[in-house]
């Protein structure tokens, strides 16, 4: 499974989903085109994270004859397909790796989408090879032997990358990808980022920053309360209207290089 015929690597169609007793998504519909590279931008409680969920196969909507997601053009797809093709960097992950795990292992549990890796996990000459060659593509040598626990949040954050990029998927998804970064790790990380976008992957960001949105990225989404209040090119949806309606308060977006800043204040 590489792309669909129709180039949609995603496909959600009257997705209900709740978390608990929250209905976080009433008919959500939303589809992620090859080479579109998105973002996806909401406030806190939006549903961004059960978004995330829903690809990693975490959540589940709701049964419904009008529901479908289709990955890759797929309808029947399992989460380990999607795991190789969606190459995902959450918080929920750098959250979940134990501290004495290696940049080298953090990189190799992506050939089996796990968590760390086992003893009963083997790893061929190419796979090591490969995870080799992406710390080094990542300037990220300096971390294979480094445990997790005693990395920056930034070097944390390089070697999920490299996680992610094992079997080189065509797409990645992006959870707000700079958050916990000094202004040196962001750039760097966004650079890297950057490359891989101009290289053919097609990246779906999440977040609620808006400074972390990279030029590449022409549309965005607007999602707030589970709803998507705009869908469309990013230089007419961020406005000053619709970032102080999605954030419920006055907002005033700056410019730079194809960059966005919000400050306070209409
Ligand atoms: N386990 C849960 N049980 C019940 N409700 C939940 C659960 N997890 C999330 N929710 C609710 O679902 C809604 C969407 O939450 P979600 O975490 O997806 O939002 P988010 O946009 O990722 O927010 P944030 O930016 O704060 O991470 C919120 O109203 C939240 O309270």
């Amino acid at each position: 499974m590489s792309f669909a015929d129709d180039g949609i690597i995603l496909d959600i169609r009257n997705a209900t989903v709740y978390r608990g007793d929250t209905c976080v998504f009433d008919d959500l519909s939303f589809s992620l085109e090859e080479d579109h590279h998105t973002a996806i931008l909401g406030p806190n409680g939006a549903g961004k994270s059960t978004i995330l969920k829903l690809l990693a196969g975490e959540v589940h909507p709701v049964a419904d004859d009008r529901m479908s997601i289709r990955v890759f053009g797929e309808a029947q797809w399992s989460v380990w397909d999607v795991r190789k093709r969606l190459g995902m960097v959450s918080h929920d992950l750098q959250h979940r790796y134990l501290d004495e795990v290696t940049g080298m292992k953090v990189v190799l549990s992506g050939f089996y989408a796990s968590i760390g890796i086992y003893e009963r996990q083997d790893f061929n000459y190419g796979q090591l090879a490969r995870a080799d060659e992406i710390l080094a593509d990542l300037g990220a040598q300096g971390l294979r032997d480094k445990p997790f626990g005693q990395m920056s949040t930034g070097e944390q954050r390089r070697c999920l990358l490299g996680r992610a990029l094992v079997h080189d998927p065509p797409a990645l998804v992006l959870d707000e990808p700079t958050s916990g970064l000094d202004l040196t790790a962001t750039f760097h990380y966004l650079d890297l980022i950057r490359q891989h976008m101009q290289h053919g992957k097609t990246v779906l960001l999440v977040t609620h920053h808006i400074h972390e949105i990279p030029p590449e990225i022409k549309r965005v989404v607007l999602l707030k309360r589970g709803k998507i209040l705009q869908d469309g090119e990013k230089r007419d949806v961020l406005t000053n209207a619709n970032l102080s309606e999605l954030f419920d308060c006055p907002v005033t977006l700056a410019q730079a290089n194809g960059w966005y800043q919000a400050f306070p204040g209409r």
